[in-house]
C-alpha cells in the first residue's frame, strides 16, 4: 500500500471510529413526555425500544426548515466563513465538522443571529431576519424556536440546576415584572404561570435524569452534568431547532454515551431538529443524518456520513495534508 493510501485508510478509520455499541447498551427506559402538546411527527410509540446509537428508523425527516445561502463572514483580515451554503431538514440531525478554526462556531452564530455576515443569508422557515437590529434579530430567532448551547458553558454557576433551567423559560413568560412584583400571594395569573413553568422545568429535569441535583449549585456539579444542565436550559425554550456547540467536549466515554442518548431522544421523541458541532467522529458518524464539513472557512464536504467519510478532501483536511 502506498504512503498516501495508508494515510487515507488510517484517516478513514479515525473518521469511522464508533461509540455505537456502547451507546445502545446504555439506553434507559423511554423518557417521560416533555412537551405536553408536542405531537412530534417522528415520535416513537410508548412500546418502542429506547434510543439506540442511530436515529430511529421510524423517524420522518421533513422539508427544509433552515437554509444557509452563500454566507461570508470576516473578522478584519480573517475570513471565518467563505461563501458557505447548506440546508437543514426538519427533524434531521445535521452535523457541522471541521478542524480547529474551520468556522463551525461562527456558522452557528450566523444561524442564531449573533453574527451578521457580510454576505449571504439564513432563512429559517422562510423568514429572513437580516434587516432587524442585532437584539431584535436574536430575540426573533429565539421566538421562532432556535435555541443553542455553548462550547464554553454559559451557566449561572452559583444558581441551582432548577433555576438555571428555569432561566431558559424567560422568553415564554407572559406576565410582566409589574404583575410578578405585585402578585396576590394566594393566587394570581403570575403565580399560575410560574407554577406551569416550574412543572415544565421539572419534566426536563426528569427527562435528563438529574433529579438528584435539582437544588445543587451548578458550579459544584461534574462537567458532564453541567453540560446536561446547559442542554436542559436550551430545551426549556421548547426549541424547534437546537444548535449544539460541542455538547460532548471534555466528557468521558460514559458521559458521552449518556449525552448521545439524550440527543437522540430529544430528536426522536419531540421531533426537534438538531444542528450539532462535534469533534468526536465516532459520535458524528453514528448519530447524524447528514454532515457538512468546513475547513479554513470553506465547505469541503456535504452529505451522508458514509459519503463524507469517503471524501478525499475531508480525509486530507483531517490529516492536515491540505495546508
Ligand atoms: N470574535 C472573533 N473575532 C476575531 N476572530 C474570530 C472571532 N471568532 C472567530 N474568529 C476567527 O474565525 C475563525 C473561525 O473560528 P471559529 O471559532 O468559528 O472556528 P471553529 O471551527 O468553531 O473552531 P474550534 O473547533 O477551535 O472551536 C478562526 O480563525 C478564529 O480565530
Amino acid at each position: 500500500m502506498s504512503a498516501t493510501a495508508t494515510a487515507t485508510a488510517s484517516a478513514a478509520g479515525t473518521l469511522g471510529a464508533s461509540v455505537g455499541a456502547s451507546v445502545g447498551a446504555s439506553a434507559a427506559a423511554p423518557a417521560p413526555a416533555l412537551f405536553q402538546d408536542a405531537a412530534a411527527p417522528g415520535a416513537t410509540d410508548p412500546g418502542a425500544p429506547a434510543a439506540t446509537a442511530t436515529p430511529s428508523a421510524t423517524r420522518r425527516v421533513g422539508e427544509v426548515i433552515l437554509e444557509v445561502s452563500n454566507i461570508t463572514l470576516s473578522f478584519g483580515g480573517v475570513k471565518a466563513l467563505n461563501d458557505i451554503s447548506f440546508d437543514v431538514r426538519e427533524h434531521e440531525i445535521r452535523a457541522i465538522i471541521g478542524p480547529n478554526g474551520a468556522g463551525k462556531s461562527s456558522m452557528l452564530n450566523c444561524i442564531n443571529g449573533v453574527y451578521q455576515p457580510q454576505a449571504g443569508r439564513v432563512l429559517f422557515r422562510g423568514e429572513d431576519v437580516r434587516l432587524l437590529s442585532p437584539r431584535t434579530r436574536l430575540r426573533r430567532m429565539a421566538e421562532m424556536g432556535v435555541a443553542r448551547t455553548f462550547q464554553n458553558l454559559a451557566l449561572f454557576k452559583g444558581m441551582s440546576v432548577l433555576d438555571n433551567i428555569m432561566s431558559g423559560r424567560n422568553l415564554r413568560m407572559r406576565t410582566g415584572l409589574f404583575a410578578q412584583a405585585f402578585r396576590n400571594p394566594w393566587w394570581s395569573p403570575a403565580e399560575r404561570e410560574e407554577t406551569a413553568h416550574r412543572e415544565h422545568v421539572e419534566r426536563i429535569i426528569d427527562f435528563l435524569e438529574i433529579q438528584a441535583h435539582r437544588k445543587t449549585p451548578v458550579g459544584r456539579l461534574p462537567y458532564g452534568l453541567q453540560k446536561r444542565v446547559d442542554l436542559g436550559r436550551a430545551l426549556a425554550m421548547e426549541p424547534r431547532v437546537l444548535l449544539l456547540d460541542e455538547p460532548m467536549a471534555g466528557m468521558n466515554v460514559e458521559e458521552k454515551q449518556d449525552m448521545c442518548r439524550f440527543i437522540l431522544d430529544v430528536n426522536d421523541e419531540f421531533g426537534t431538529t438538531i444542528v450539532l458541532i462535534e469533534h468526536d467522529m465516532g459520535v458524528v458518524m453514528d448519530i447524524s443524518d447528514r454532515v457538512v464539513v468546513l475547513d479554513y472557512g470553506r465547505k469541503i464536504g456535504d452529505g451522508k456520513p458514509d459519503e463524507v467519510r469517503a471524501n478525499e478532501d475531508v480525509i486530507r483536511a483531517y490529516l492536515g495534508a491540505s495546508h
